[in-house]
């Protein structure tokens, strides 16, 4: 699904108004009758709505939302600053409301000592995406009060305060929301962690707009929905054969890391290698041939990997607890000088690449990295949040014609042709060591069983944060380790074969 800026959003507003027979009142009346049904089954019939409406268009759903939700039987508290202008659609939505005997109206003034129903929830209505400035004065005032209630807080379109395509000012006052009501697109604000923090869980909700333009506009940002993953995945055809679906190589480990390397080679078999093999220093000899004894060992060292020498018709993933032990890093470097082959590179390889700044040209074309965000500033250089180092990783990953996963809560998968793909799937039970490991295992894997890199990437990311997800749900996020995405990897695949 496409992700568009804010003016582009305004533009599919208008092309929506000019081509289709909609007006743009007609349109607020969709975006609020998809909120009221949205509150009306999240919460009971004792609940008591107090919309906060601003004077722009955000402010006339919040009016149209008052109206729909007390034809519905609900009790409803307006408040709005009756000093101030609105904007056409929203006065028309101010005076459809404003004469229903059973709805109060109250200015922002009288929210201190207003007394809110035990059962109440505060709807934000404030600023849209029409926000063209930090909050101040009145407005600011109020998002400070309503923030300090203990009530379920629910935005509509985008927490008030927050501009939709950039991070706003650390010091700005932003709602925060439980809840985001968001009409038919994500926006960025919601993907990256200074603005996510404010927007509680998002849902999208479709009000309509042109299917035409959504097609046809242009945009490098996109969410990776579950529609496009099951685009990208292959169900196994029953007449093959082990040979038809790849072998993976797992360069991992050290003394005392073997477990990065257990983890990377169990996820690169349950992600379904044809032939997997773990390329390791011979201390993890017997641990590897137990804990994966359908994957075959490859020596290179004794208690460090000093060679990274393989066959060409194999697909390498390299970096999980390698370790940082100079005869290593040198193997790889040699290693690097001569290959042209499509790498995973994760973890230590990436500290490695790291060491030097001309190391990056030693990349293979089409590589996938995986940093976390130290190692992508080690590898790449620091940058002021988390938009300007996806710029960041957009720019090198075109430069030097690589795919970078930028390891996130949304992670985001920046191409080699300037897009961004932002990963939904996923958990903060995931934050923890090995978690990566296993990412690098299901890259690798499905790169040797024919998937192009870019749909690895893609599917690789969606499906370690799926099996996050079932993990949390099966083990809840505290207890659940990074072993149970990779025990979840089944049940994944089976969700996606059971409900074609
Ligand atoms: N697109 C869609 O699909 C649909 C969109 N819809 C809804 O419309 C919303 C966008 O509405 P919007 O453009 O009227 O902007 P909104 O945010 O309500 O108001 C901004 C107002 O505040 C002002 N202002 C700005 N910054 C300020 C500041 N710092 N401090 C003080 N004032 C400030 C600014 O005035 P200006 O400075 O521009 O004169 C303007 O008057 C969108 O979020 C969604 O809810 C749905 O109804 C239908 C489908
Ligand atoms: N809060 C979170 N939400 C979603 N995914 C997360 C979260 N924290 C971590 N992850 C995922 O877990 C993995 C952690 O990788 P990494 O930091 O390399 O860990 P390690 O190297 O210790 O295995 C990444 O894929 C990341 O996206
Ligand atoms: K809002």
């Amino acid at each position: 699904m496409k992700i568009f800026t804010s003016p582009q959003i305004r533009k599919c507003d208008a092309f929506t108004i000019e081509n289709e027979p909609v007006t743009s009142l007609a349109l607020m009346e969709r975006a609020a009758t998809a909120c009221a049904g949205w509150l009306s089954r999240k919460f009971s019939g004792e609940t008591v709505y107090n919309i906060f409406c601003g004077h722009g268009n955000n402010g006339g759903d919040g009016f149209a939302l008052a109206r729909l939700l007390y034809h519905k039987g609900c009790d409803v508290n307006v408040f709005m600053d009756s000093a101030q202008n609105l904007s056409a659609d929203a006065e028309i939505n101010f005076k459809r409301t404003k004469d229903i005997s059973g709805i109060e109206f109250s200015d922002f003034s009288k929210v201190n000592k207003f007394q809110f129903e035990k059962e109440s929830v505060i709807i934000d209505a404030l600023f849209g995406t029409g926000l063209n400035n930090a909050i101040e004065g009145k407005s600011a005032e109020l998002i400070k009060v309503l923030n300090e209630l203990k009530f379920p807080k629910i935005s509509i379109d985008i927490p008030s305060g927050l501009f939709a395509d950039e991070v706003s000012d650390k010091n700005s006052v932003v709602f925060k929301a439980d809840e985001t009501l968001s009409f038919q697109f994500w926006k960025k604000a919601f993907l990256h962690a200074e603005t996510g923090q404010f927007c509680g869980k998002i849902n999208i909700l479709d009000i309509g707009l042109s299917s035409e333009f959504i097609e046809n506009e242009i945009s490098d940002s996109f969410v990776i929905d579950e529609g496009l993953v099951r685009e990208i995945y292959r169900p196994r055809q029953e007449f093959s054969h082990k040979g038809n679906f790849g072998k993976t190589v797992i360069a991992a480990g050290s003394s005392g890391k073997m477990g990065a390397a257990v983890l990377a080679t169990q996820a690169a078999l349950k992600t379904g290698s044809g032939l997997t093999f773990s390329l390791a220093p011979q201390c993890g000899y017997e641990i590897l041939q137990t804990t994966c004894p359908e994957a075959m060992f490859l020596k290179c060292g004794q208690d460090f990997i000093t060679s990274f020498e393989v066959d060409q018709d194999v697909i390498l993933g390299i970096g999980p607890g390698l370790g940082t032990e100079r005869e290593t890093y040198n193997a790889l470097l040699a290693f690097l000088k001569a290959c042209d082959k499509t790498l995973v590179l994760d973890a230590d390889a990436l500290n490695v690449i790291a060491e030097n700044t001309d190391h990056v040209n030693l990349i293979p074309k089409k590589s996938i990295l995986t940093p976390h965000p130290k190692e992508f500033e080690r590898l790449f250089g620091t940058t002021e949040n988390s938009f300007e180092r996806l710029n960041l990783a957009k720019d090198k990953a075109k430069q030097l014609e690589i795919y970078i996963v930028l390891k996130d809560h949304h992670t985001q998968i920046a191409t080699p042709e300037g897009k961004v793909f932002y990963n939904l799937t996923g958990n903060s039970g995931m934050a923890k060591g090995g978690s990566g490991d296993v990412l690098l295992g299901i890259l690798t894997s499905l790169l040797a069983q024919n998937y192009s890199v870019k749909e690895a990437a893609l599917f690789g990311v969606w499906l370690h944060g799926k099996a996050g997800d079932f993990a949390a749900e099966n083990h809840s996020k505290e207890a659940m380790i990074p072993s149970d995405l990779i025990a979840e990897l089944g049940n994944v695949f089976k969700y996606l074969n059971s409900s074609q």
